[in-house]
């Protein structure tokens, strides 16, 4: 949940890097000066973002200054106007597109940005009908557009967007390629004249490659940006080819008809044809609302579009029409909203790292930011061409972006903050590290330093093989690899497995408990399966997956060497260029040495096939949620060393589905499948039978 306490609320403000001033106006002039000032800003920030589909404020600094300009409305009702941005929604439509009248407003929804607030919706809504039980819609809050769909004897006839909420654009001709959206309405119930009301959006996926398609022109901050830039096309050919998708979620008036409850609405809506979302719920206690708000505030990353909160609606329409409106707002309806995954802050440097595999990473250095609760200073940058796509330039205010658990992303520059200080960005020619000239390999937008002994490319080599999908050597650091490669005790990978205890003691900080536990994870390390050893050793393009199948369809290293490139490429699932990459590897005498000296030190490089006569051979086998015992992973590994296979999914055919705490959905997709489920113990058990057998 996010933080309650006004302290918290005005941190995270803080760091999103202010673009007003922080002092309290001091007397009347002033404040009314201020007013202004705010609403200007609003007023602003609305055009671009309504109008021009181009935010210039994050949603959380547009929603900073309203909340400030409603509190000072509050406190100081005399300096209210109807024209305040407090009073009206959206913005005023457009001259050139044909306006149309909504017959019922299209209004806003006040925010809850926590419990508490929700709480107080609440007691508002109790306040005014106190002798009421409430049930309520909890409906995902789609961030796209509101649309308004006029239906006369069920035929589509206006398409409208919200506008300034009493005003829209009509556009219809565009409304109508959104293949989603019934022309007729289905079934036998249609009233004589309807409109309904929802969103349209853009999945994430067709967003992002809308903006990969982007070269030159201004790319979208967000889905909704995207969804709202689509529809308002001059020629509806364009909205057409934008893939953009809708869900109902309302009646704004009907004829001829009764409808009681938001809930009998959706029903409705889902019997004319409509997309429904499937995620709605129906719910009878405010604790029940506050479990799907929770619910959902984390796995709204795993949903295809994106939304910024939930709606909650109370359920029964005569208690919506008894609690009625407040300036643009319904007493009956609320948002609660999430923590933006988008902000805004400075773009300080692009700097270069060098991968293992020589591919120069450029990366942003940022003025550190609070995004979701995890400070964010860098990000990743792909390459010099994503940059240069992007224009972003050394001192731009950027959007970035923390969705997921992916790694934070900068969207685009906000270039209307521009002050023409900013600097153009150019990789630099040679490698920042070894000074030796880059290199771009055609039809390619990577740059690569071709040193082999580039210490950039070795420390990344270095720290990714005692990685943990690597050879596991977890004891040893980024930060130990450093020691040891400074006081010149690791220069390759295989001097590892000649380090000793007495030599890592002298290292600072390592004391006689943490060598131990190093030399242990080290004698570990050469019995990993050969397969580990392959992806460790970080050839280019060989990554877990590719390194399986080398593994399996070689046996052991001798065998991948003497291979041909011909024969490498021959395997089901290595493509030319992984070939090409594999065979080069293993021509060059220095990785040839490298593999005599890891030999002469014991590391395995032989797969052990067990995949055919393993007591678990021909079983599948899929964990989920978090075992209490070990690692998901480890568990993994001890099945397959059984002879088991991990299924990538739940279908008919998997023979076991083991769950730990916090199952996913996986879970429920078993049990209709009707695959056997099991707990932890029941795996423990399994494998500790077959492995004293083994021992025995
Ligand atoms: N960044 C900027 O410069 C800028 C400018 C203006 C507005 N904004 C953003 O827009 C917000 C206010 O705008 P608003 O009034 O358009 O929206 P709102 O957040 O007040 O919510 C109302 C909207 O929610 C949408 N919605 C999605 N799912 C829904 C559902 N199931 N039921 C009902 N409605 C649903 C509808 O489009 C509806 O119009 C601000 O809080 C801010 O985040 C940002
Ligand atoms: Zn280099």
């Amino acid at each position: 949940m996010q933080n309650e306490t006004p302290e918290g609320q005005k941190q995270a403000a803080g760091t999103q890097g202010t673009l007003w001033e922080q002092q309290p106006p001091k007397d009347e002039n002033q404040l009314a000066a201020h007013v202004e000032k705010l609403r200007h800003q609003i007023e602003e920030a609305n055009y671009q973002y309504y109008i021009e589909d181009n935010p210039t404020l994050t949603d959380a600094e547009y929603d900073q200054l309203m909340r400030e300009l409603q509190q000072i409305e509050q406190e100081h009702p005399e300096l209210v106007s109807p024209e305040s941005p407090t009073q009206r929604v959206g913005s005023t439509p457009t001259q050139e597109v044909p306006q149309h009248r909504h017959p019922v407003p299209m209004l806003s929804l006040a925010n809850a940005r926590n419990e508490k607030e929700l709480r107080e919706w609440y007691k508002r809504a109790k306040n005014i009908l106190p002798d009421a039980t409430f049930s309520y819609v909890c409906e995902l809050k789609i961030d796209g557009l509101a649309m308004a769909l006029t239906y006369e004897k069920g035929k589509l006839t206006i398409g409208a967007s919200r506008g300034d909420g009493m005003v829209g654009e009509d556009w219809t001709p565009n409304v109508r390629t959104i293949r989603t959206i019934p022309q007729r309405l289905r079934g036998d119930r249609i009233p004589d004249r309807v409109e309904v009301r929802g969103e349209i959006y853009m999945s994430i996926d067709s967003f992002e490659k809308l903006n990969a398609e982007i070269t030159g022109g201004k790319l979208f901050a967000n889905p909704r940006n995207a969804a709202a830039g689509s529809l308002r096309q001059k020629d509806p050919r364009i909205t057409a080819s934008r893939n953009l998708n809708f869900f109902g979620y309302q009646i704004g008036y009907i004829d001829g008809m009764q409808v009681h409850s938001q809930w009998e609405t959706l029903q409705l809506l889902k019997e004319w044809g409509f997309p429904v979302n499937p995620n709605i719920q129906l719910a009878h206690s405010l604790d029940e609302v506050l479990e799907y708000c929770n619910k959902w505030e984390n796995e709204r990353f795993n949903l295809p579009y994106e939304i910024d909160g939930v709606v909650i609606k109370i359920n029964d329409l005569a208690q919506q029409e008894e609690l009625g409106v407040v300036a643009r707002d319904p007493r009956w309806a609320i948002a609660f909203k999430y923590p933006p995954t988008q902000v805004a802050t400075r773009l300080l440097d692009i700097r270069v790292n060098v991968g293992r595999t020589g591919s120069l990473n450029p990366w942003a250095m940022l003025e550190p930011i609070n995004i979701r609760g995890v400070t964010v200073s860098r990000a990743a940058l792909h390459n010099e061409e994503d940059i240069q796509r992007k224009d972003l330039r050394i001192g731009d205010w950027v959007l970035v972006q923390r969705a997921g658990e992916v790694i934070p992303q900068v969207v685009k520059p906000v270039i209307e903050r521009r002050t023409g200080q900013e600097e153009v960005y150019h990789l630099p020619e040679n490698c920042p590290r070894c000074g030796t000239k880059i290199v771009r390999i055609p039809d390619q937008a990577m740059a690569y330093c071709p040193n082999p002994h580039c210490p950039g490319r070795n420390f990344e080599s270095i720290t990714h093989f005692v990685s943990k999908p690597a050879m596991d050597i977890d004891t040893i650091g980024e930060k130990t690899c450093e020691q040891l490669v400074d006081a010149g005790l690791i220069q390759t990978v295989s001097d590892f497995y000649n380090l000793t205890k007495d030599q890592l003691l002298q290292l600072e900080g390592v004391k006689e408990k943490s060598a131990n536990n190093m030399i242990g994870a080290i004698e570990a390390s050469k019995s990993r399966p050969f397969s580990r050893l392959l992806f460790a050793l970080g050839i280019r393009y060989v990554g877990e997956k590719t390194a399986q199948i080398l593994a399996n369809t070689f046996g052991d290293i001798d065998q991948l060497m003497n291979a041909s490139e011909e024969q490498i490429n021959a395997i089901p699932g290595i493509g030319p260029k992984i070939g090409h990459s594999v065979y080069t590897w293993f021509q060059q005498p220095a990785n040839r040495d490298l593999i005599q000296r890891l030999r002469a030190a014991g590391v395995n490089m032989k797969e052990e096939r067990h995949g055919q006569d393993g007591p678990l051979a021909g079983q599948t086998f899929l964990l989920t949620g978090r075992l209490s015992s070990m690692s998901r992973p480890k568990a993994e590994e001890a099945i397959k060393q059984l002879g088991g296979t991990i299924a990538t999914g739940v279908s008919k055919s998997l023979n076991h589905l083991i769950v730990g705490e916090d199952a996913g959905s996986k879970l429920a997709k078993a049990q209709k499948a009707g695959v056997p489920v099991h707990d932890e113990q029941w795996l423990l058990d399994l494998l500790a039978q077959y492995q004293q057998k083994a021992e025995a």
